[in-house]
Protein backbone atom coordinates (compact mmCIF):
# COMPACT_ATOMS: atom_id res chain seq x y z
CA UNK A 1 0.00 0.00 0.00
CA UNK A 2 0.84 3.42 -0.75
CA UNK A 3 1.79 5.22 2.52
CA UNK A 4 1.91 9.55 2.66
CA UNK A 5 4.31 10.85 4.97
CA UNK A 6 5.22 14.16 7.15
CA UNK A 7 8.19 15.04 5.11
CA UNK A 8 9.23 17.83 7.83
CA UNK A 9 9.33 14.79 10.43
CA UNK A 10 12.38 13.15 8.75
CA UNK A 11 15.81 12.90 8.45
CA UNK A 12 15.24 14.01 4.44
CA UNK A 13 13.99 17.48 5.74
CA UNK A 14 17.58 18.26 5.78
CA UNK A 15 18.01 17.58 1.64
CA UNK A 16 14.87 18.72 0.40
CA UNK A 17 12.30 20.97 2.88
CA UNK A 18 12.74 24.96 2.63
CA UNK A 19 13.81 27.84 0.91
CA UNK A 20 17.15 27.43 1.57
CA UNK A 21 17.30 23.81 0.08
CA UNK A 22 16.90 24.79 -3.49
CA UNK A 23 20.33 24.31 -4.55
CA UNK A 24 19.57 20.81 -2.88
CA UNK A 25 16.95 20.65 -4.73
CA UNK A 26 18.33 21.37 -8.27
CA UNK A 27 20.57 18.22 -7.80
CA UNK A 28 17.41 16.27 -7.41
CA UNK A 29 15.99 17.95 -10.59
CA UNK A 30 19.03 17.65 -12.23
CA UNK A 31 18.30 13.51 -12.02
CA UNK A 32 14.93 13.35 -13.38
CA UNK A 33 13.04 13.69 -9.96
CA UNK A 34 9.83 15.04 -10.24
CA UNK A 35 8.82 17.72 -7.36
CA UNK A 36 6.19 14.59 -5.86
CA UNK A 37 8.96 12.34 -5.63
CA UNK A 38 11.48 14.85 -3.89
CA UNK A 39 8.73 15.26 -1.45
CA UNK A 40 8.79 11.37 -0.72
CA UNK A 41 10.73 9.87 1.85
CA UNK A 42 14.04 8.55 0.28
CA UNK A 43 15.10 5.28 0.65
CA UNK A 44 18.53 4.44 0.11
CA UNK A 45 19.40 1.05 -1.57
CA UNK A 46 22.74 -0.54 -0.71
CA UNK A 47 24.03 -2.23 -3.06
CA UNK A 48 27.50 -4.27 -2.69
CA UNK A 49 27.56 -5.59 -6.15
CA UNK A 50 30.20 -5.74 -8.55
CA UNK A 51 32.72 -7.85 -10.71
CA UNK A 52 34.35 -9.32 -8.33
CA UNK A 53 32.72 -12.77 -7.64
CA UNK A 54 29.78 -14.61 -8.73
CA UNK A 55 28.87 -13.63 -4.97
CA UNK A 56 28.02 -9.76 -6.05
CA UNK A 57 26.90 -10.28 -9.56
CA UNK A 58 23.28 -10.25 -8.97
CA UNK A 59 22.93 -7.65 -6.40
CA UNK A 60 22.59 -4.74 -8.66
CA UNK A 61 19.99 -6.29 -10.92
CA UNK A 62 18.21 -7.11 -7.23
CA UNK A 63 19.02 -3.67 -5.92
CA UNK A 64 17.44 -1.87 -9.14
CA UNK A 65 14.39 -4.17 -8.76
CA UNK A 66 14.00 -3.54 -5.16
CA UNK A 67 13.28 0.47 -6.26
CA UNK A 68 9.84 -0.75 -7.63
CA UNK A 69 8.85 -1.82 -4.20
CA UNK A 70 10.09 1.65 -2.58
CA UNK A 71 7.48 3.43 -5.15
CA UNK A 72 4.98 1.48 -4.93
CA UNK A 73 5.21 2.01 -1.15
CA UNK A 74 5.43 5.64 -1.21
CA UNK A 75 9.11 6.23 -1.38
CA UNK A 76 11.82 7.73 -3.42
CA UNK A 77 14.71 5.31 -4.17
CA UNK A 78 18.52 6.32 -4.05
CA UNK A 79 20.55 3.16 -5.30
CA UNK A 80 24.21 3.47 -3.62
CA UNK A 81 27.38 0.92 -3.38
CA UNK A 82 29.76 -0.32 -1.27
CA UNK A 83 32.94 -1.97 -1.95
CA UNK A 84 33.34 -5.93 -1.06
CA UNK A 85 36.46 -8.21 -1.04
CA UNK A 86 35.39 -11.55 -1.91
CA UNK A 87 37.29 -14.29 0.06
CA UNK A 88 37.33 -16.64 -2.27
CA UNK A 89 39.73 -14.84 -4.36
CA UNK A 90 41.51 -13.20 -1.46
CA UNK A 91 42.31 -16.31 -0.07
CA UNK A 92 45.63 -17.74 0.44
CA UNK A 93 47.67 -14.92 -0.22
CA UNK A 94 48.32 -11.60 1.38
CA UNK A 95 44.73 -10.20 0.07
CA UNK A 96 43.20 -11.91 2.51
CA UNK A 97 44.14 -9.04 4.97
CA UNK A 98 41.82 -7.30 3.57
CA UNK A 99 38.94 -9.54 4.09
CA UNK A 100 37.75 -8.99 7.54
CA UNK A 101 38.70 -4.81 7.10
CA UNK A 102 36.18 -4.51 4.28
CA UNK A 103 33.67 -5.43 6.60
CA UNK A 104 33.92 -2.21 9.01
CA UNK A 105 34.42 -0.70 5.71
CA UNK A 106 30.99 -1.68 4.08
CA UNK A 107 29.60 -0.40 7.68
CA UNK A 108 31.56 2.20 7.34
CA UNK A 109 30.52 3.99 4.29
CA UNK A 110 26.87 3.03 4.26
CA UNK A 111 26.66 5.01 7.65
CA UNK A 112 28.63 7.57 5.45
CA UNK A 113 26.29 7.52 2.97
CA UNK A 114 23.19 7.39 5.00
CA UNK A 115 24.44 10.36 6.78
CA UNK A 116 25.27 12.45 4.22
CA UNK A 117 22.46 12.59 2.27
CA UNK A 118 19.93 12.05 5.09
CA UNK A 119 18.24 8.66 3.98
CA UNK A 120 15.00 8.29 5.75
CA UNK A 121 15.19 4.16 5.64
CA UNK A 122 17.09 1.59 4.33
CA UNK A 123 17.34 -1.37 2.15
CA UNK A 124 20.76 -3.73 1.54
CA UNK A 125 22.00 -6.04 -0.95
CA UNK A 126 25.16 -8.59 0.07
CA UNK A 127 26.39 -11.59 -1.23
CA UNK A 128 29.76 -12.64 0.82
CA UNK A 129 30.99 -13.06 3.92
CA UNK A 130 32.06 -9.92 5.04
CA UNK A 131 29.48 -7.92 3.45
CA UNK A 132 26.57 -9.27 4.76
CA UNK A 133 27.43 -8.51 8.47
CA UNK A 134 28.78 -5.06 7.41
CA UNK A 135 25.48 -4.30 5.66
CA UNK A 136 23.48 -5.29 8.91
CA UNK A 137 26.01 -3.71 11.10
CA UNK A 138 25.37 -0.51 9.53
CA UNK A 139 21.80 -0.80 9.62
CA UNK A 140 21.59 -1.34 13.44
CA UNK A 141 24.67 1.76 13.48
CA UNK A 142 21.94 3.92 11.75
CA UNK A 143 19.16 2.72 13.47
CA UNK A 144 16.59 4.31 10.97
CA UNK A 145 14.25 1.25 9.57
CA UNK A 146 15.89 -1.14 7.57
CA UNK A 147 15.74 -4.61 5.83
CA UNK A 148 18.59 -6.78 4.47
CA UNK A 149 18.31 -8.84 1.45
CA UNK A 150 20.69 -11.22 0.58
CA UNK A 151 21.52 -12.27 -3.54
CA UNK A 152 21.45 -16.17 -2.89
CA UNK A 153 23.39 -19.15 -3.09
CA UNK A 154 25.07 -20.44 -5.95
CA UNK A 155 23.51 -23.84 -7.68
CA UNK A 156 25.92 -26.77 -6.62
CA UNK A 157 28.20 -27.87 -9.99
CA UNK A 158 28.24 -31.57 -11.01
CA UNK A 159 31.55 -33.51 -10.77
CA UNK A 160 31.58 -37.25 -11.42
CA UNK A 161 28.18 -37.45 -10.45
CA UNK A 162 28.07 -35.30 -7.49
CA UNK A 163 27.09 -31.52 -6.24
CA UNK A 164 30.49 -30.03 -6.12
CA UNK A 165 31.08 -26.39 -4.61
CA UNK A 166 34.17 -23.97 -4.80
CA UNK A 167 35.36 -26.32 -1.40
CA UNK A 168 35.83 -29.20 -3.55
CA UNK A 169 38.10 -27.18 -5.81
CA UNK A 170 40.11 -25.83 -2.73
CA UNK A 171 40.27 -29.68 -1.19
CA UNK A 172 41.47 -30.85 -4.64
CA UNK A 173 44.47 -28.40 -4.60
CA UNK A 174 45.43 -30.69 -1.29
CA UNK A 175 44.74 -34.19 -2.79
CA UNK A 176 46.69 -32.97 -6.40
CA UNK A 177 49.44 -32.06 -4.11
CA UNK A 178 49.84 -35.58 -2.47
CA UNK A 179 50.02 -37.26 -5.95
CA UNK A 180 46.56 -38.11 -5.54
CA UNK A 181 45.15 -37.05 -8.63
CA UNK A 182 46.71 -35.88 -11.71
CA UNK A 183 46.16 -32.24 -12.63
CA UNK A 184 43.70 -32.39 -15.45
CA UNK A 185 41.22 -33.56 -12.68
CA UNK A 186 42.45 -30.16 -11.01
CA UNK A 187 42.03 -28.29 -13.84
CA UNK A 188 38.51 -29.87 -14.76
CA UNK A 189 36.91 -29.30 -11.34
CA UNK A 190 37.43 -25.79 -11.79
CA UNK A 191 36.05 -25.69 -14.58
CA UNK A 192 32.10 -27.05 -13.50
CA UNK A 193 32.04 -26.24 -9.81
CA UNK A 194 30.57 -22.77 -9.80
CA UNK A 195 28.15 -23.05 -12.35
CA UNK A 196 27.13 -19.18 -12.43
CA UNK A 197 25.49 -16.34 -10.09
CA UNK A 198 25.48 -16.56 -6.74
CA UNK A 199 27.69 -16.90 -3.44
CA UNK A 200 29.39 -20.26 -2.25
CA UNK A 201 27.26 -22.96 -2.10
CA UNK A 202 27.50 -24.60 1.28
CA UNK A 203 26.90 -23.36 4.76
CA UNK A 204 30.16 -21.61 4.73
CA UNK A 205 29.97 -17.93 5.78
CA UNK A 206 27.82 -16.32 3.24
CA UNK A 207 25.01 -18.58 3.52
CA UNK A 208 25.60 -18.92 7.65
CA UNK A 209 25.08 -14.82 7.59
CA UNK A 210 22.06 -15.18 5.15
CA UNK A 211 20.52 -17.52 7.53
CA UNK A 212 21.46 -15.35 10.66
CA UNK A 213 19.52 -11.95 8.58
CA UNK A 214 16.20 -14.38 8.98
CA UNK A 215 16.95 -15.81 12.14
CA UNK A 216 17.26 -12.00 13.94
CA UNK A 217 14.40 -10.64 12.01
CA UNK A 218 16.17 -8.41 9.63
CA UNK A 219 15.30 -10.45 6.53
CA UNK A 220 11.70 -11.03 5.02
CA UNK A 221 10.89 -15.05 5.90
CA UNK A 222 12.22 -17.54 3.65
CA UNK A 223 13.69 -14.72 1.91
CA UNK A 224 17.61 -15.40 1.57
CA UNK A 225 17.78 -19.16 1.08
CA UNK A 226 16.56 -18.69 -2.82
CA UNK A 227 19.42 -19.54 -4.82
CA UNK A 228 20.45 -16.34 -6.88
CA UNK A 229 19.77 -17.49 -10.33
CA UNK A 230 15.70 -17.99 -8.95
CA UNK A 231 13.43 -15.92 -10.41
CA UNK A 232 11.94 -15.59 -7.12
CA UNK A 233 14.61 -13.51 -6.04
CA UNK A 234 13.01 -10.17 -8.18
CA UNK A 235 10.01 -10.89 -5.68
CA UNK A 236 11.93 -10.55 -2.46
CA UNK A 237 13.69 -7.47 -3.61
CA UNK A 238 10.32 -5.72 -4.72
CA UNK A 239 8.26 -7.45 -1.51
CA UNK A 240 11.88 -5.90 0.49
CA UNK A 241 11.42 -2.57 -0.91
CA UNK A 242 7.68 -2.00 -0.16
CA UNK A 243 7.72 -3.47 3.31
CA UNK A 244 10.49 -1.40 4.15
CA UNK A 245 7.97 1.62 3.77
CA UNK A 246 5.62 -0.46 6.17
CA UNK A 247 8.18 0.02 8.66
CA UNK A 248 8.68 3.67 8.45
CA UNK A 249 4.64 4.05 8.45
CA UNK A 250 5.14 2.14 11.86
CA UNK A 251 8.72 3.07 13.01
CA UNK A 252 9.89 -0.28 13.41
CA UNK A 253 13.63 0.07 13.56
CA UNK A 254 16.75 -2.46 13.79
CA UNK A 255 17.31 -2.15 17.54
CA UNK A 256 13.06 -2.93 18.06
CA UNK A 257 13.81 -6.11 16.28
CA UNK A 258 17.55 -6.95 17.22
CA UNK A 259 16.92 -7.65 21.36
CA UNK A 260 19.43 -10.04 23.38
CA UNK A 261 17.05 -12.43 22.69
CA UNK A 262 17.21 -12.00 19.23
CA UNK A 263 20.74 -12.20 19.12
CA UNK A 264 20.72 -15.64 20.65
CA UNK A 265 17.91 -16.95 18.41
CA UNK A 266 20.44 -16.05 15.44
CA UNK A 267 22.94 -17.78 17.69
CA UNK A 268 21.33 -20.69 17.55
CA UNK A 269 20.88 -20.98 13.62
CA UNK A 270 24.69 -21.10 13.72
CA UNK A 271 25.31 -23.68 15.71
CA UNK A 272 21.62 -25.56 14.43
CA UNK A 273 23.31 -25.89 10.59
CA UNK A 274 26.63 -26.55 11.72
CA UNK A 275 27.37 -22.71 10.25
CA UNK A 276 30.62 -20.55 9.68
CA UNK A 277 32.67 -20.21 12.53
CA UNK A 278 32.53 -16.45 11.62
CA UNK A 279 28.97 -16.63 13.47
CA UNK A 280 31.09 -16.49 16.51
CA UNK A 281 32.37 -13.10 15.42
CA UNK A 282 30.10 -11.12 13.16
CA UNK A 283 26.97 -11.61 15.86
CA UNK A 284 29.31 -9.85 19.00
CA UNK A 285 30.24 -7.19 15.85
CA UNK A 286 26.55 -6.62 14.90
CA UNK A 287 25.57 -6.23 18.88
CA UNK A 288 28.47 -3.96 19.60
CA UNK A 289 26.39 -1.42 17.48
CA UNK A 290 23.31 -1.87 19.43
CA UNK A 291 25.44 -1.24 22.55
CA UNK A 292 24.30 -5.20 23.29
CA UNK A 293 26.96 -7.36 25.46
CA UNK A 294 26.44 -10.24 23.55
CA UNK A 295 30.50 -11.46 23.05
CA UNK A 296 31.69 -14.91 21.51
CA UNK A 297 31.24 -16.35 25.38
CA UNK A 298 28.07 -16.03 25.02
CA UNK A 299 27.32 -17.18 21.59
CA UNK A 300 29.54 -20.39 22.64
CA UNK A 301 26.75 -20.74 26.08
CA UNK A 302 24.01 -20.96 23.31
CA UNK A 303 26.28 -23.07 20.74
CA UNK A 304 26.31 -25.75 24.46
CA UNK A 305 22.81 -25.94 24.20
CA UNK A 306 21.38 -26.23 20.33
CA UNK A 307 21.54 -29.46 18.66
CA UNK A 308 22.79 -30.07 15.14
CA UNK A 309 19.81 -30.78 12.71
CA UNK A 310 20.69 -29.46 9.22
CA UNK A 311 22.80 -31.83 7.10
CA UNK A 312 24.63 -29.63 5.19
CA UNK A 313 28.12 -28.87 3.82
CA UNK A 314 31.34 -28.60 4.59
CA UNK A 315 30.71 -31.14 7.42
CA UNK A 316 27.33 -32.72 6.26
CA UNK A 317 26.11 -33.86 2.48
CA UNK A 318 23.66 -31.26 1.43
CA UNK A 319 24.33 -27.75 -0.17
CA UNK A 320 22.06 -24.47 0.20
CA UNK A 321 19.88 -25.08 -2.96
CA UNK A 322 18.87 -28.13 -1.00
CA UNK A 323 18.09 -26.48 2.33
CA UNK A 324 16.04 -23.88 0.89
CA UNK A 325 13.85 -26.39 -1.17
CA UNK A 326 13.64 -28.52 1.84
CA UNK A 327 11.69 -25.50 3.34
CA UNK A 328 14.75 -22.81 4.34
CA UNK A 329 15.67 -21.14 7.36
CA UNK A 330 12.17 -20.92 8.62
CA UNK A 331 11.30 -24.92 8.31
CA UNK A 332 14.51 -25.28 10.59
CA UNK A 333 13.20 -22.58 12.91
CA UNK A 334 9.90 -24.38 13.36
CA UNK A 335 11.48 -27.22 14.80
CA UNK A 336 13.58 -25.37 17.32
CA UNK A 337 10.95 -23.26 18.54
CA UNK A 338 8.76 -26.50 19.15
CA UNK A 339 11.65 -27.70 21.14
CA UNK A 340 11.39 -23.93 22.92
CA UNK A 341 14.88 -23.17 21.95
CA UNK A 342 13.84 -20.48 19.82
CA UNK A 343 12.60 -17.14 21.45
CA UNK A 344 9.11 -16.56 19.47
CA UNK A 345 8.27 -12.94 20.90
CA UNK A 346 11.01 -11.65 18.95
CA UNK A 347 9.88 -8.66 17.17
CA UNK A 348 10.89 -9.26 13.18
CA UNK A 349 10.58 -6.85 9.77
CA UNK A 350 7.56 -8.28 8.66
CA UNK A 351 6.05 -6.45 11.83
CA UNK A 352 5.20 -9.83 13.71
CA UNK A 353 7.22 -11.60 15.81
CA UNK A 354 8.79 -14.70 14.82
CA UNK A 355 7.02 -17.21 16.08
CA UNK A 356 3.94 -15.02 14.04
CA UNK A 357 6.09 -15.83 11.28
CA UNK A 358 6.38 -19.48 11.87
CA UNK A 359 3.36 -20.41 12.48
CA UNK A 360 2.14 -20.13 8.95
CA UNK A 361 5.14 -22.72 8.03
CA UNK A 362 3.52 -25.96 7.78
CA UNK A 363 6.39 -28.84 8.88
CA UNK A 364 7.63 -30.34 5.55
CA UNK A 365 8.33 -34.34 6.62
CA UNK A 366 9.58 -35.70 3.13
CA UNK A 367 12.77 -33.47 2.97
CA UNK A 368 16.28 -34.99 3.90
CA UNK A 369 18.24 -31.94 5.05
CA UNK A 370 16.74 -30.45 8.52
CA UNK A 371 16.25 -33.14 11.37
CA UNK A 372 13.49 -32.58 14.08
CA UNK A 373 14.82 -31.21 16.89
CA UNK A 374 14.00 -34.16 18.64
CA UNK A 375 16.12 -36.64 16.82
CA UNK A 376 18.89 -34.71 15.87
CA UNK A 377 22.05 -35.38 13.90
CA UNK A 378 23.88 -34.66 17.39
CA UNK A 379 22.71 -33.58 20.49
CA UNK A 380 24.88 -30.39 20.41
CA UNK A 381 27.95 -29.25 18.78
CA UNK A 382 27.43 -27.63 15.47
CA UNK A 383 29.75 -25.27 16.51
CA UNK A 384 31.50 -25.48 19.95
CA UNK A 385 33.27 -22.56 22.14
CA UNK A 386 36.42 -23.05 23.99
CA UNK A 387 38.39 -21.49 26.74
CA UNK A 388 41.20 -22.23 28.62
CA UNK A 389 45.28 -21.49 29.52
CA UNK A 390 46.17 -21.48 25.42
CA UNK A 391 42.93 -19.25 25.06
CA UNK A 392 42.33 -17.04 28.14
CA UNK A 393 39.84 -14.92 25.95
CA UNK A 394 38.29 -17.82 23.98
CA UNK A 395 38.61 -19.82 21.07
CA UNK A 396 36.14 -21.51 18.35
CA UNK A 397 36.08 -24.17 16.31
CA UNK A 398 33.02 -26.38 14.36
CA UNK A 399 32.42 -30.18 14.93
CA UNK A 400 29.47 -30.96 12.66
CA UNK A 401 30.80 -33.96 11.24
CA UNK A 402 33.80 -34.72 12.70
CA UNK A 403 34.23 -38.20 14.64
CA UNK A 404 37.22 -37.11 17.01
CA UNK A 405 36.68 -34.45 19.74
CA UNK A 406 39.58 -34.83 21.77
CA UNK A 407 42.81 -33.93 20.66
CA UNK A 408 46.33 -34.47 22.21
CA UNK A 409 49.71 -33.55 20.80
CA UNK A 410 52.99 -31.76 20.57
CA UNK A 411 52.81 -28.24 18.53
CA UNK A 412 54.21 -27.48 14.98
CA UNK A 413 54.70 -23.75 15.26
CA UNK A 414 54.13 -21.16 12.14
CA UNK A 415 54.29 -17.41 12.65
CA UNK A 416 52.20 -16.91 9.52
CA UNK A 417 50.12 -18.85 7.23
CA UNK A 418 52.49 -19.00 4.33
CA UNK A 419 55.06 -21.01 5.87
CA UNK A 420 52.53 -23.57 7.19
CA UNK A 421 51.10 -23.77 3.62
CA UNK A 422 54.56 -24.04 2.28
CA UNK A 423 55.19 -27.18 5.05
CA UNK A 424 51.83 -28.72 4.32
CA UNK A 425 52.82 -28.91 0.39
CA UNK A 426 56.27 -29.98 1.16
CA UNK A 427 54.44 -32.59 3.34
CA UNK A 428 56.72 -31.61 6.44
CA UNK A 429 53.33 -31.84 8.66
CA UNK A 430 53.62 -34.60 11.04
CA UNK A 431 50.33 -37.01 11.79
CA UNK A 432 49.11 -35.95 15.28
CA UNK A 433 50.76 -32.61 15.66
CA UNK A 434 48.90 -29.62 16.66
CA UNK A 435 49.69 -26.96 14.17
CA UNK A 436 50.08 -23.58 15.52
CA UNK A 437 49.90 -20.41 12.99
CA UNK A 438 50.27 -17.59 14.79
CA UNK A 439 50.85 -13.46 14.31
CA UNK A 440 47.60 -13.60 12.50
CA UNK A 441 44.81 -12.22 14.79
CA UNK A 442 43.03 -8.80 13.97
CA UNK A 443 46.15 -6.60 15.67
CA UNK A 444 48.77 -9.02 14.25
CA UNK A 445 48.26 -9.91 10.53
CA UNK A 446 46.18 -7.35 10.70
CA UNK A 447 43.46 -8.68 9.22
CA UNK A 448 42.97 -11.73 11.20
CA UNK A 449 43.00 -13.86 7.72
CA UNK A 450 40.96 -17.07 6.66
CA UNK A 451 43.21 -19.78 6.37
CA UNK A 452 40.95 -22.22 3.78
CA UNK A 453 43.31 -22.97 1.35
CA UNK A 454 45.69 -24.27 4.23
CA UNK A 455 43.03 -26.16 6.18
CA UNK A 456 41.65 -27.63 2.57
CA UNK A 457 45.37 -28.56 1.28
CA UNK A 458 45.42 -30.82 5.24
CA UNK A 459 41.66 -32.40 4.52
CA UNK A 460 42.45 -32.69 0.58
CA UNK A 461 45.71 -34.41 1.73
CA UNK A 462 43.97 -37.07 3.96
CA UNK A 463 45.02 -35.40 7.38
CA UNK A 464 41.91 -33.86 8.33
CA UNK A 465 41.04 -35.85 11.45
CA UNK A 466 44.77 -36.65 12.21
CA UNK A 467 46.09 -33.46 12.86
CA UNK A 468 44.54 -30.30 15.07
CA UNK A 469 44.86 -26.92 13.59
CA UNK A 470 45.11 -23.67 15.83
CA UNK A 471 45.20 -20.07 15.40
CA UNK A 472 44.52 -16.40 16.02
CA UNK A 473 43.08 -16.09 12.59
CA UNK A 474 40.17 -17.22 11.21
CA UNK A 475 38.42 -19.81 9.04
CA UNK A 476 36.58 -20.10 5.97
CA UNK A 477 33.27 -21.33 6.74
CA UNK A 478 34.16 -24.24 4.22
CA UNK A 479 36.86 -25.33 6.66
CA UNK A 480 36.62 -28.89 8.32
CA UNK A 481 39.00 -30.78 10.08
CA UNK A 482 39.81 -30.19 13.98
CA UNK A 483 40.42 -26.29 13.24
CA UNK A 484 40.70 -23.77 16.42
CA UNK A 485 40.45 -20.14 15.53
CA UNK A 486 40.03 -16.84 17.10
CA UNK A 487 42.29 -17.67 19.87
CA UNK A 488 42.85 -14.70 22.54
CA UNK A 489 44.46 -13.06 23.42
CA UNK A 490 46.44 -13.22 19.89
CA UNK A 491 50.13 -13.45 19.43
CA UNK A 492 50.47 -9.61 19.14
CA UNK A 493 49.52 -8.64 22.23
CA UNK A 494 51.72 -11.47 23.69
CA UNK A 495 49.03 -13.87 24.13
CA UNK A 496 50.17 -17.56 25.26
CA UNK A 497 49.35 -18.73 22.16
CA UNK A 498 53.03 -16.46 21.45
CA UNK A 499 55.07 -18.35 24.22
CA UNK A 500 54.17 -21.92 22.28
CA UNK A 501 57.25 -23.57 21.19
CA UNK A 502 57.91 -26.73 18.93
CA UNK A 503 56.94 -30.11 20.82
CA UNK A 504 54.60 -28.46 23.61
CA UNK A 505 51.60 -30.17 24.39
CA UNK A 506 48.37 -28.73 23.49
CA UNK A 507 45.38 -30.49 24.24
CA UNK A 508 42.03 -29.62 22.94
CA UNK A 509 38.63 -31.09 24.28
CA UNK A 510 35.47 -30.13 22.07
CA UNK A 511 33.19 -32.05 24.54
CA UNK A 512 34.41 -30.29 27.57
CA UNK A 513 35.16 -26.61 25.92
CA UNK A 514 38.56 -26.57 26.79
CA UNK A 515 41.89 -25.67 25.09
CA UNK A 516 44.55 -26.16 26.89
CA UNK A 517 48.97 -25.45 27.06
CA UNK A 518 50.48 -28.36 29.30
CA UNK A 519 53.89 -26.32 29.98
CA UNK A 520 55.02 -25.26 33.41
CA UNK A 521 53.91 -21.86 34.33
CA UNK A 522 57.52 -20.82 35.64
CA UNK A 523 58.75 -21.90 32.04
CA UNK A 524 56.27 -19.98 30.30
CA UNK A 525 56.47 -17.02 32.90
CA UNK A 526 60.15 -16.70 31.40
CA UNK A 527 59.06 -17.19 28.11
CA UNK A 528 56.96 -14.31 28.42
CA UNK A 529 59.79 -12.35 30.22
CA UNK A 530 61.68 -12.77 26.81
CA UNK A 531 59.11 -12.05 24.70
CA UNK A 532 59.44 -8.93 22.37
CA UNK A 533 56.61 -7.43 20.16
CA UNK A 534 56.69 -7.87 16.17
CA UNK A 535 55.98 -5.11 13.20
CA UNK A 536 53.79 -5.89 10.20
CA UNK A 537 54.58 -5.30 6.72
CA UNK A 538 51.31 -3.09 6.56
CA UNK A 539 52.52 0.50 8.02
CA UNK A 540 50.50 2.99 6.59
CA UNK A 541 47.06 3.00 4.97
CA UNK A 542 43.74 0.97 5.80
CA UNK A 543 45.55 -1.83 7.24
CA UNK A 544 47.64 -0.44 9.37
CA UNK A 545 44.49 1.92 10.51
CA UNK A 546 42.53 -0.93 11.27
CA UNK A 547 45.33 -2.38 13.21
CA UNK A 548 45.54 0.51 15.47
CA UNK A 549 42.18 0.82 16.58
CA UNK A 550 40.83 -2.85 16.52
CA UNK A 551 39.58 -4.84 19.54
CA UNK A 552 39.82 -8.36 20.28
CA UNK A 553 38.45 -11.55 18.76
CA UNK A 554 35.92 -11.94 21.57
CA UNK A 555 34.16 -8.86 20.90
CA UNK A 556 34.03 -9.00 17.37
CA UNK A 557 37.09 -7.82 16.41
CA UNK A 558 35.24 -4.04 15.62
CA UNK A 559 37.56 -0.90 15.24
CA UNK A 560 35.24 0.53 18.60
CA UNK A 561 34.79 -2.00 20.92
CA UNK A 562 32.26 -1.53 23.78
CA UNK A 563 30.02 1.13 21.99
CA UNK A 564 27.26 2.74 23.77
CA UNK A 565 23.56 2.73 22.31
CA UNK A 566 22.73 5.82 23.18
CA UNK A 567 26.55 7.33 21.78
CA UNK A 568 25.72 5.36 18.55
CA UNK A 569 22.80 6.47 16.56
CA UNK A 570 21.90 8.46 13.30
CA UNK A 571 21.76 12.13 15.51
CA UNK A 572 18.65 13.35 13.98
CA UNK A 573 16.13 10.62 13.54
C1 LIG B 1 34.20 -21.35 0.17
C2 LIG B 1 34.36 -20.53 1.37
C3 LIG B 1 34.20 -19.08 1.24
C4 LIG B 1 35.07 -18.54 0.15
C5 LIG B 1 34.51 -18.40 2.52
O1 LIG B 1 35.44 -17.67 2.65
C6 LIG B 1 33.68 -18.60 3.73
O2 LIG B 1 32.66 -19.25 3.67
O3 LIG B 1 34.05 -18.07 4.79
MG1 LIG C 1 35.19 -16.32 4.36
Amino acid sequence: MTHQFDKTKLPSRHVSVGPERAPHRSYYYAMGMTEEEINRPFVAIASAGNDSAPCNTTLDFQADICRQGVEQGGGTPRRFNTITVTDGIAMGHQGMKSSLISREVIADSVELSVRGHCYDALVTFAGCDKSLPGMMMAMLRLNVPSIFVYGGSILPGRFHDKDVTVKDVFEIVGQYAAGKCPLSEVNALERVACPGHGACGGQYTANTMACVGEAIGLSLPNSNMAPAPYKSREEIAIAAGRQVMELLAKNIRPRDICTREAFENAARIVAATGGSTNGGLHLPAMANECGIDFTLFDVAEIFRTTPYIADLQPGGRYVARDMYDAGGVYMLMKTLLAEGLLHGDCLTVTGKTLGENIAEVTWNPDQKVIYDAKTPITPTGGVVGLRGSLAPDGAIVKVAGMERLVFEGPAQVFDCEEDCFAAVEARQIREGSVIVIRYEGPKGGPGMREMLSTTAALYGQGMGESVALITDGRFSGATRGFCIGHVGPEAADGGPIALVEEGDIIRIDAVQGTIDLHVDAAVLAERKARWQPRTNDYQAGALWRFAQNVGPAWQGAVTHPGAKAETHVYADI
